[in-house]
């Protein structure tokens, strides 16, 4: 808990008006103010935020406002764009930002050895990265057959995947790919298995993406990789079916991809925003280099906005408040992203990735326990597959679910009249949300109908829906690289400022190193003649029960 008695009474300012009877209603907000929806909505450009269908209210936003100023979000922001590491338990700046900033920009970077002219290297990779989806895109470079290239198969866990498998694919859906992209994560076998039944190995290139290159998974779906190459084609033929993109250099190097093919970055960048470093080759290779490029300057524009704009009207930290507001003042744990758009199927995966990797912590940067809730738990599918499944419980369940709609005004097919419904559905949920129906208006619409009485008694209280249900709505015109850049950087940066506001380090992720590590203490236990190690009563009784299972014919 932090002791800065100014930040201590904001949040307390906070609850207290979270403490008042009506401070989950929205609908009176509504009536009280009929300029509401045009005073809690921020826009960017086209890019549209409306936060109106929350419980914030003028006071409240003042005091969220204070809390931003009272928490050190702009001396957190200076200190994030000054490369200072904010990454303390690493001694590591997180300077993304340098990897979409355009010739000319001058950001730098703090890693443990020193200090890194970070946009200086990005923009040199970037050029080698340009070169190299040209060759391919070209033909210049081919498989070791003489066949062009017609997949890039993507090699990578987290990250390393997550970010460039939802872009390339919101990317590259509307109009169809240059390059058919795959994406390899999972270590079970079963996946690789479908990906070689599908692809010509002669005309795949392979692109093994991992920042450290010593994740198990991607170590051994890349062996897979080059197993499946070699025995096709030749063991002479691997040299030109692989890249890769890593930190490190010496790990590729002992894997055997010659320096030429191997695409760098530094420490400063997080595996979660790595998809604008080399490990987002596969989207530039997937949707072409102008719309990758335009994806960086997307990036970059909600860069220059986070930096510069006054809190009021600053994106980023609106949408961290509105998250803040939710979670600390009213204590809702959960928070639900429905984006209308099948391009952005990936985007709920992708983001529990980037939120809850980042702020699922406890501990503050000082190592005191965290004095209330964090990270919400996030999920989310595209509208309108959404509504016929968990929505019921959005609507009805026992608590509310601060739900995130994204919605683009044109889409990028010839069918409007599909887009529409789908537009429509995406209001109707929002509206439905927040309006709910009475018992009263149940009753009458049955009655109406010619219901019986007694099965109206019976009915109508399942159908009722309590409505000031929660929700913030995103529009933008269309769904291009550039907006899919902004959208990216503008969740990145909410996640910062509320890292910042819980006093934790949204950039390491230690909790992730425990499984892993037990995970290789098991893996011999349960190879033919491992023997069994000390573990709780349930993990042995399971690894028992496992060693039976697989000799039972
Ligand atoms: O790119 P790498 O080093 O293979 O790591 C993959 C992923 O593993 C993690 O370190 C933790 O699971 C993620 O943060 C990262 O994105």
């Amino acid at each position: 808990m932090s002791t800065d008695p100014i930040l201590q009474d904001a949040w307390r300012r906070l609850a207290t008006l979270a403490a008042r009877p009506d401070a989950q209603r929205i609908r009176p907000l509504f009536a009280a103010d009929p300029e509401r929806a045009r005073r809690f909505t921020v826009a960017l450009d086209d890019l549209t935020v409306d936060f109106s269908k929350t419980s914030i209210d003028t006071e409240a936003l003042v005091a969220l406002l204070d809390l931003a100023r009272a928490g050190g979000v702009e001396g957190f922001r200076a200190r994030l764009f000054a490369g200072e590491p904010v990454n303390m338990t690493e001694g590591r700046a997180a300077m993304h930002m340098a990897l979409r900033a355009p010739a000319g920009t001058t950001l730098k970077a703090t890693l443990p050895g020193g200090v890194d002219d970070a946009s200086a290297l990005a923009l040199a990779e970037r050029k080698r990265m340009q070169a190299f989806v040209a060759q391919v895109h070209d033909g210049e470079l081919r498989g070791a057959t003489g066949q062009p290239f017609d997949t890039v198969l993507n090699i990578g866990i987290g990250g390393s995947d997550l970010g460039p498998r939802m872009a390339s694919e919101a990317l590259t859906l509307a109009h169809g790919p240059k390059l058919r992209a795959r994406f390899l994560s999972n270590v079970d076998g079963h996946g690789f298995a479908a990906l070689a039944r599908e692809l010509d190995p002669a005309r795949t290139l392979v692109l093994v993406a991992s920042k450290t290159f010593t994740t198990q998974e991607t170590a051994t779906n890349a062996q897979a990789a080059r197993a499946w190459i070699a025995g096709a084609l030749g063991e002479a033929a691997v040299g030109s079916h692989f890249a890769a993109l890593s930190t490190n250099l010496k790990a590729v190097g002992a894997f055997g991809i010659a320096p030429e093919r191997v695409f760098g970055f530094r420490d400063w960048v997080g595996g979660r925003y790595s998809l604008w470093s080399p490990v987002g080759l596969s989207i530039a290779l997937a949707a072409g280099w102008d719309v990758f490029q335009a994806m960086l300057d997307g990036g970059h524009a909600m860069d220059e906005h986070f930096r510069s704009a006054d809190f009021a009207v600053n994106l980023p930290v609106l949408l961290a408040l509105v998250g803040i507001w939710h979670v600390n003042a009213l204590g809702l744990r959960t928070h639900c992203v429905l984006a209308y758009d099948e391009r952005l199927r990936r985007f709920p995966a992708y983001l529990q990735q980037l939120e809850m990797e980042s702020n699922g912590k406890s501990v503050r940067l000082d190592g005191t326990p965290v004095a209330g809730p964090t990270c919400p738990v996030l999920f989310g599918e595209p509208g309108t597959d959404a509504q016929h499944s968990f929505m019921q419980l959005v609507h009805q369940g026992t608590q509310a679910i601060p739900v995130d709609f994204l919605l683009a005004a044109r889409p990028d097919h010839d069918r409007p009249d599909a887009h529409l419904i789908l537009a429509a559905n995406a209001f109707a949920q929002a509206e439905a949300l927040l309006r709910g129906k009475t018992r009263d208006e149940v009753e009458a619409e049955m009655r109406a109908k010619g219901v019986p009485e007694a099965e109206i008694a019976r009915v109508a209280p399942h159908r009722v829906f309590s409505g000031d249900r929660p929700s913030t709505t995103i529009l933008f015109r269309r769904l291009d690289g550039f907006t899919l850049g902004r959208l990216i950087a503008l969740y990145e940066h909410k996640v910062a400022v509320q890292g910042a506001l819980w006093g934790i380090n949204s950039f390491d992720q230690w909790g992730v190193e425990l499984g892993k590590l037990l995970a290789s203490g098991i893996l011999p236990e349960l190879k033919p003649g491992g023997q069994p190690g000390t573990h709780d009563g349930s993990t042995t009784a399971l690894l028992t029960r496992f060693r039976e299972l697989r000799q039972e014919s």
